[in-house]
């Protein structure tokens, strides 16, 4: 097994992406995250340079707006030539659905990115939760609920914590995409992850994708700590 973590890039610009990418070996391939962050500073042509790079990329902006928007941002977003992208499953059945007809209209050579929805963000405990939201159901049977929604509405999978991909995928089907944040390494500091798992614990739970940034982006040796989470995450320690 040789599967990569995603390594959330959220750094404010380029140049910070040059000096972290720096300690990396020039020829290793990442699979990289571009988020809100990033995005919003440089831009598309961000998503072009990491692609030149030979980067795969997985451009999180959890959209969620009403479905003729959202239609014709993915159209964009599947032009830029990203790997995955992704909504929020609050927005609902029609908006993801209309997410999905955008990223197809987008892309030219017939190959849409992987669209998966956020289900319920790892920095949300179930108390939140019922506050916030004003759910009166268990956290597990609205990540679930959301799930099925977006396996109806024809996506390929969701963002949850592991602790909810077994069960998700036994609601959905086996193939049905459990793309994993709030990973921290025994020890890690959490800051404002709540559900969170090794990446050893997130193997065993049967996430299909574990997304990993400041354990990896704030450490004082990132190669060797992403060597180190790649290492366990593939069950070779
Ligand atoms: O969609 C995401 O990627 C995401 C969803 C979620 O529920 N929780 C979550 O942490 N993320 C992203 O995953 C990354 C986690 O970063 P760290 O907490 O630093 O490892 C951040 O870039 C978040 O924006």
């Amino acid at each position: 097994m040789n599967h990569r973590p995603i390594v959330a890039l959220d750094f404010p610009n380029r140049q910070e992406i040059e000096t972290f990418l720096s300690y990396f070996p020039k020829e290793e391939s990442l699979y990289v995250k571009v988020g809100m962050e990033l995005f919003y500073q440089e831009g598309p042509e961000i998503v072009h340079w990491l692609k030149s790079l030979g980067h795969d990329i997985f451009l999180d902006l959890k959209l969620h707006d009403i479905p003729n928007t959202v239609e014709s941002a993915m159209r964009g977003i599947a032009r830029l030539g990203v790997d995955m992208t992704n909504v929020h499953a609050a927005g609902g059945k029609r908006m993801m659905a209309a997410a999905l007809n955008g990223l197809k209209e987008g892309s030219s050579d017939g190959k849409p990115p992987v669209l998966i929805a956020v289900t319920q963000l790892t920095s949300t405990s179930e108390e939140e939760m019922h506050t916030d939201q004003g759910l009166s159901c268990s956290l597990k049977e609205s990540v679930l609920h959301y799930a099925k929604s977006a396996e109806i509405s024809g996506l390929d999978g969701v963002v949850c914590s592991a602790l909810e991909a077994a069960d998700i995928k036994e609601a959905t089907r086996s193939d049905f995409v459990c793309l994993t944040p709030g990973i921290r390494p025994q020890g890690a500091s959490v800051g404002d992850q709540k559900r969170v798992v090794t990446p050893a614990k997130a193997r065993e739970l049967s996430s299909s994708y574990i997304v990993v940034g400041r354990p990896i982006t704030r450490s004082e040796h990132p190669y060797e700590s992403y060597l180190s989470i790649k290492k366990e995450w593939n069950g070779e320690i």
